[in-house]
């Protein structure tokens, strides 16, 4: 009997459309079908990977980078090896491309694979139904990563009026290829079937799962150990703006800006800066500490997309309290100027930390 090869699906589309949330979506209603995720993180702090990491105990992060600019592709078949190894047991692979990825580019290294237990499992493009023309507009190259998809996934339906949806179906319909299925989606609640035959639950689920997802962490930590931190030939998030990339990709005019602060974020400052974030910073994605009375221990994930900003509120993992970790991605932005920002939100007075100078977050939270 022919062997089975292992689907290896890109999961691709704008900044902020809604990757990691379909990607938690899948892994959530993945009935006994078991996930590889390769998450390509933008920026030096790997938020998409952490966004994962609760769902998921076969993750490996292509970290501080972008993939499609890796000058070897060792790094992404190492990646794809280690999951597709029998013992990992893995049904199906899902790279979330970084926002700024070409897809194409993905797309061809998985080709380009000589992993014969691999195959290349088809591009699933999402589009932010509320941004969507104005991405365009800034973005026309959109259209070619439209044009390869296999599926294209109309998220944040509930953001959009049916009517407006229905235009923007037909849109899709005429941009991509001739019987592509563009599908609507809330949330990223996309039919699992749609991208892979999902096996029923096995009733043991806890034996399989011992069996070596502990062995591929373990395996990755190790190789993490001994190499150098950092992507080598390929171009650091800090680092794509200075000129790495090849010509015409969608992410060589984009700056990141990274920050982490151990200390608490003060909750007025830092919503004045938001509140006043330049036209250029299109993302912001992380997770911010406060020091409140009441909110020590509490995680606020942070999401702005355009002019959408939303914080997501859950008791912080472990009960301990956790550092601000953000990843700022625009163009025509101003990284000093948006570092310096940041800097002055980093809480000192302690006298400021009380119940009432979070109202101006809490407008914004969602438990
Ligand atoms: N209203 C609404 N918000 C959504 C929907 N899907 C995702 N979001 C929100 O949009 C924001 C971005 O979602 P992500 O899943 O992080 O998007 P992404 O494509 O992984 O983002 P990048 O990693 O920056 O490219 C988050 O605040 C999500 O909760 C949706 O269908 N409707």
């Amino acid at each position: 009997m022919a062997k089975r090869q292992i689907p290896v699906i890109v999961l691709a589309g704008f900044l902020g459309s809604g990757k990691t949330t379909l990607l938690n979506h899948l892994l959530g209603r993945s009935g006994g079908s078991r996930i590889g995720v390769v998450v390509n993180d933008f920026g030096s702090i790997e938020i998409d990977a952490m966004s994962v990491a609760g769902q998921v105990d076969s993750m490996v992060s292509l970290g501080n980078g972008c993939l499609c600019c890796a000058v070897d592709t060792s790094e992404l078949d190492g990646f794809l090896d280690r999951l597709a190894r029998p013992a990992a047991r893995i049904d199906v692979i899902v790279i979330e491309a970084s926002g700024l990825a070409e897809p194409q580019e993905l797309i061809r290294m998985i080709l380009a694979s000589d992993n014969t237990s691999i195959v290349y499992g088809g591009l699933v493009e999402v589009v932010d139904a509320a941004e969507f023309a104005r991405t365009r507009a800034r973005h026309p190259e959109i259209d070619r990563h439209l044009a390869l998809a296999d599926l294209v996934v109309l998220n944040k339906a509930d953001r959009v009026p049916e009517d407006a949806r229905t235009a923007l179906r037909e849109e899709l319909g005429r941009i991509g290829r001739p019987g592509t299925p563009v599908v609507e989606a809330s949330y990223g609640r996309v039919d699992p079937e749609l991208l892979f035959d999902r096996k029923p639950r096995e009733e043991d689920t806890e034996a399989i799962r011992q069996l070596s997802f502990e062995d591929l962490v373990r395996d990755e930590r190790e190789r993490e150990d001994a190499r150098e931190h950092g992507h080598g030939d390929g171009c650091s998030g800090d680092g794509c703006a200075e000129g790495h990339c090849h010509g015409g990709h969608l992410h060589t005019a984009y700056d990141s800006v990274s920050f982490t602060a151990d200390e608490p974020m003060d909750p007025r400052r830092l919503m004045d800066f938001l509140d006043n974030r330049p036209d250029g910073l299109y993302r912001i994605k992380g997770y911010v500490r406060f020091g409140a009375a009441g909110h020590r221990r509490k995680r606020y994930e942070v999401h702005a997309v355009g002019d959408f900003l939303r914080f997501y509120v859950t008791p912080a993992a472990r009960g301990e309290e956790e550092p601000t970790q953000l990843v700022l991605i625009g163009t025509g932005i101003d990284p000093d100027a948006l570092r310096a920002g940041l800097e002055a939100c980093r809480h000192l007075a302690a006298e400021d930390a009380e119940e009432h100078t979070m109202w101006g977050v809490l407008r914004y939270a969602q438990a």
